[in-house]
């Protein structure tokens, strides 16, 4: 469960509002898609949800844990998957694999048999022992899910996911994301691909201009826009120029 109460956050001393009084509840066993156009305020909301940046007003509940307050326990139970793979060049795959469950206390069994499976499927078995500086963007973005996905987060946060993945590799993710919200976890990303949201999420919410602007079941943003497709909802609500 990922509750935002009141979220807010200013930058440039107050002048930009990047995020704007934002309240969203996303429960066990949902996979719930964060959509906005270009600098909407979606990775200052996973920052805040992840404990990078600090919130200027409002709280944040991971799996009910305040992360202010108890702020070890609540990122214990996170996985987080950045916009930008930029993972230790300078380590191996296996090393930087090795180093996160070492973080997360994986115990050595549970780790061996995760690695294998998750190593596995994203086809990394040989490229594990070679440096990361060598890796491909997929195959370091292929590497980071393996590590947010080690230690089994009750919560798992993931900004722009898709980027630079191959048809395959997206697919596989797409599964891994069914699969962890059916063990009754939470699964909580961003994205600006709309097919990709429409089909996977139980739940949305469209924000702009640090706002959230609409919220809820795909059937139920419909509802209520009076519109047949999430990408004539989204480029209504979020504005721009006039369309053909
Ligand atoms: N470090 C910063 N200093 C000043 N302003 C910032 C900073 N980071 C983000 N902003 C501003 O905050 C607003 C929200 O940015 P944010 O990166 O959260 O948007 P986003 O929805 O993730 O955008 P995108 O889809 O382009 O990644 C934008 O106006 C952006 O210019």
């Amino acid at each position: 469960m990922l509750e935002l109460v009141n979220l807010s956050k200013s930058y440039a001393g107050g002048r930009v509002k990047a995020v704007d009084n934002v309240s969203l509840k996303v429960r066990q066993g949902e996979i719930f898609g964060f959509l906005g156009p270009n600098g909407a305020g979606k990775t200052t909301t996973i920052k805040m949800i992840v404990g990078l940046l600090q919130p200027d007003e409002g709280t944040i509940l991971i799996d009910g844990i305040n992360l202010e307050k108890d702020p070890l326990a609540a990122k214990r139970k996170i996985g987080y998957v950045p916009d930008h793979p930029d993972v230790y060049e300078k380590l191996t795959g296996i090393e930087y694999l090795n180093f996160l469950g070492d973080v997360y206390q994986v115990p050595a069994e549970i780790r061996r048999e995760r690695l294998e499976h998750y190593l596995e499927i994203f086809e990394l078995k040989d490229a594990v022992k070679d440096l990361i500086g060598s890796y491909s963007h997929g195959m370091k973005q292929k590497l980071v899910l393996t590590g947010a996905l080690l230690h089994d987060p009750p919560v798992w946060i993931m900004d722009e996911p898709m980027v630079g993945l191959d048809p395959r590799s997206a697919f596989l993710l797409k599964d891994l994301m069914a699969g962890h919200c059916a063990k009754g976890h939470t699964v909580f990303f961003s994205t600006h691909i709309l097919e990709v949201a429409e089909k996977l999420c139980h739940r949305l919410a469209i924000i702009n201009r640090g706002r959230i602007i609409a919220c809820g079941t795909l059937a139920e943003i419909k509802e209520q826009h009076e519109k047949e497709t999430l990408e004539r909802i989204f480029l209504e609500l979020t504005g721009g120029a006039p369309l053909p």
